[in-house]
């Protein structure tokens, strides 16, 4: 599933197709791919390694040219079938893994490399500013090996928005950081982007990333977006089964519908078919599979139904449970972590889903 091209949007990738030559022959790695953003929003491709993300990436800032399909941004065409405007006419910035910075200039003189077209004292004042939006403002002497891996980030986003491109590309640019620090610079990126209302790309593999910085995102498998969404509907509105297994954690447990009663029956409990979701095979028959999240899962010592802790992982606010069910089917449950239980104990549990996905059965 790909994203309808919109005609006001300010980037609209529209059915690219992008690959490299090997020898003589053109090897394709991303099909027919299209999304838009507009103004100001913040979009996010997200997948395993290899699926094209920074091939998409390399082909929005135009060191990659099109097989066919079409970039344009602020109605103007950067790329299409026949013609591929330079990298450095697009108005694009680039922010690396790496962080790329020039190792002999100091935190201010790297924001300014990009600015020499400027006057000096319109210089000085566009690097004052981001040097306060990135709060970096005391570091301004030091050079790029004075920093810390969080600060260096800080100073790569600076540089790309100094000379205020019309969009920002993120590679991977928070991949080289501490897991915890990952998600805050994330969060903080995004209070940046938004206060100055830049349109960006990120790509990333980390959903926690994808899912503190974006307002869309991109789910890509084998090179193509097979659902490009808001993070609340692909974790609880999975398009296909791909999306529901690679967004958040869930398992699949066996469910019988019940059509007279539009329900599927599951072995721990009955729930309303589709509920919750837009669109859902209502006309399903059989046995499907149910995706199970792991707050679907409710513990609850009142409840009748037992099932035993095999695996549980401390997560600080939570434990996350394996459980075991009577039949040996295992499910997920996140539950508050002052609820210590013991490997092998029995404790009770009940189902509470918000959103019934179902999917046809695959073995
Ligand atoms: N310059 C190149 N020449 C030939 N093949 C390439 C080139 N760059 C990438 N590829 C191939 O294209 C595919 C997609 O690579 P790409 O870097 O876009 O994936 P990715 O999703 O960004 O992966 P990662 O998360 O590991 O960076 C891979 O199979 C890769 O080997």
């Amino acid at each position: 599933m790909s994203a309808i091209p919109d005609s006001a949007a300010h980037l609209s990738v529209d059915a690219i197709r992008v690959g490299y030559q090997l020898g003589r022959t053109m090897q394709e790695i991303v099909h027919d791919l299209s999304f838009t953003l507009q103004r100001g929003q913040i979009g996010c491709l997200l997948g395993q390694s290899g699926c094209g993300k920074t091939t998409v990436l390399r082909a929005i800032a135009g060191f990659e040219s099109l097989i066919s399909g079409s970039i344009t941004l602020g109605g103007k065409e950067l790329s299409g079938a026949q013609h591929t405007a330079a990298p450095e006419t697009r108005h694009v910035g680039v922010v690396f893994q790496d962080y790329a910075l020039f190792p002999h200039l100091s935190v201010a003189d790297n924001l300014a490399f990009g600015l020499r077209g400027l006057s000096a004292q319109e210089r000085q004042s566009r690097v004052a500013r981001l040097l306060s939006l990135v709060g970096l403002t005391s570091q301004e002497k030091k050079f790029p090996h004075e920093l810390s891996g969080g600060q260096q980030q800080r100073v790569a986003l600076a540089r790309a928005l100094a000379p205020q491109p019309d969009l920002l590309l993120l590679d991977e640019p928070f991949s080289n950081l501490d897991v915890d620090l990952r998600e805050r610079l994330a969060t903080e990126v995004r209070d940046i982007l938004k206060e100055i209302g830049t349109t960006a790309v990120l790509v990333t593999h980390d959903q926690h990333e994808a899912f503190a910085i974006a307002d869309q995102i991109g789910v890509m498998q084998n090179g193509a977006i097979v659902q490009w969404d808001n993070a609340y509907n692909l974790y609880h509105r999975p398009a296909t089964r791909f999306v529901a297994d690679f967004i958040g954690l869930g398992v699949f447990t066996t469910g019988t519908i019940d059509p007279a009663q539009q329900h599927v029956n599951i072995e721990l409990g009955s729930l309303p078919l589709c509920h919750g979701m837009e669109s859902c095979d209502a006309n399903a028959q059989g046995q499907v599979d149910v995706l199970l999240r792991a707050d679907d899962v409710i513990h609850d010592d009142a409840s009748p139904l037992q099932a035993e802790v095999v695996r549980k992982a401390f997560r600080g606010a939570e434990f996350l449970y394996t459980l075991k069910l009577k039949s040996g089917q295992q499910v997920l449950a996140l539950v508050p972590s002052h609820h210590d239980h013991a490997l092998g104990e029995r404790i009770g549990i009940r189902l509470e889903a918000d959103h019934v996905v179902t999917f046809a059965k695959t073995n």
